[in-house]
């Protein structure tokens, strides 16, 4: 079976070449000031230019103001919408674009009850809980409390690297993985050759399925 791959958090254009290059599906952009992997309209309206045919560009977003996605939506051509914050289904399903909703995992059901909730998205990403941050946290969480039912595609996130994909891929079987810190030199700069290596071990792993 297949794993798709979304790169999350570019913010220079060479890192979107590499990405790409190296066989990703999706290029995630962050809409989110506190975040060190943030980018203005402008700055994602150019690295917007560099992403090809049938690679999906995503806009994450937390907690926006609704203003605020309708007018990135005018100026940047996003395919996808990442909704990473406490958003309503309502909230999510009003852009007229499609969407997934991050779920921080903490506790058994939460994923289950995601599902129900949050049925009209294009796919659940799980990602781990922390206090403090929304994510991109570099952190793993429990992948035992993902369900073995899953009535949309799911996205596992969460401090995937080259040196847990594999097994990431081989225990949960998700829809896709989404990385951000895991193949990054510093915050919203990614490094080539740990880029490449994640991508050769999903291809990898794929392969001998
Ligand atoms: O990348 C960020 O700074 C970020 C900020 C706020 C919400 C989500 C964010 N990133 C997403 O977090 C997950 C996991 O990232 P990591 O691989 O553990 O670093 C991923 O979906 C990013 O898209």
């Amino acid at each position: 079976m297949t794993t798709r791959v979304k790169v999350c958090g570019l913010t220079r254009p060479e890192d979107i070449d590499v990405a790409v290059r190296c066989g990703a599906d999706a290029i995630g952009l962050v809409f989110y000031e506190p975040s060190p992997r943030s980018v203005t309209v402008e700055h994602a309206r150019a690295l917007a230019n560099r992403i090809p045919a049938f690679v999906t560009l995503t806009g994450l977003f937390v907690n926006p103001d609704v203003r605020f996605v309708e007018s990135v939506l005018d100026q940047v051509p996003l395919d996808l919408l990442q909704f990473h914050g406490d958003e309503s289904p309502d909230v999510c399903d009003s852009f007229g674009r499609r969407w997934i909703k991050a779920v921080r995992v903490r506790e058994e059901g939460q994923i289950e009850n995601a599902f129900d909730d949050y049925r009209k998205a294009s796919g659940l990403l799980v990602d781990a809980w922390d206090p403090n941050r929304y994510g991109g946290t570099g952190q793993s969480f429990n992948w035992a409390l993902i369900p073995e039912h899953r009535p949309l595609p799911l996205i596992l996130a969460g401090g995937l690297s080259s040196a847990n994909v594999a097994r990431a891929i081989e225990e949960v079987r998700p829809w896709a993985v989404d990385v951000s810190g895991g193949v990054e030199q510093s915050k919203g700069k990614k490094d080539a050759t740990k880029l490449s290596d994640f991508m050769k071990e999903v291809h990898r792993v794929c392969k001998t399925d």
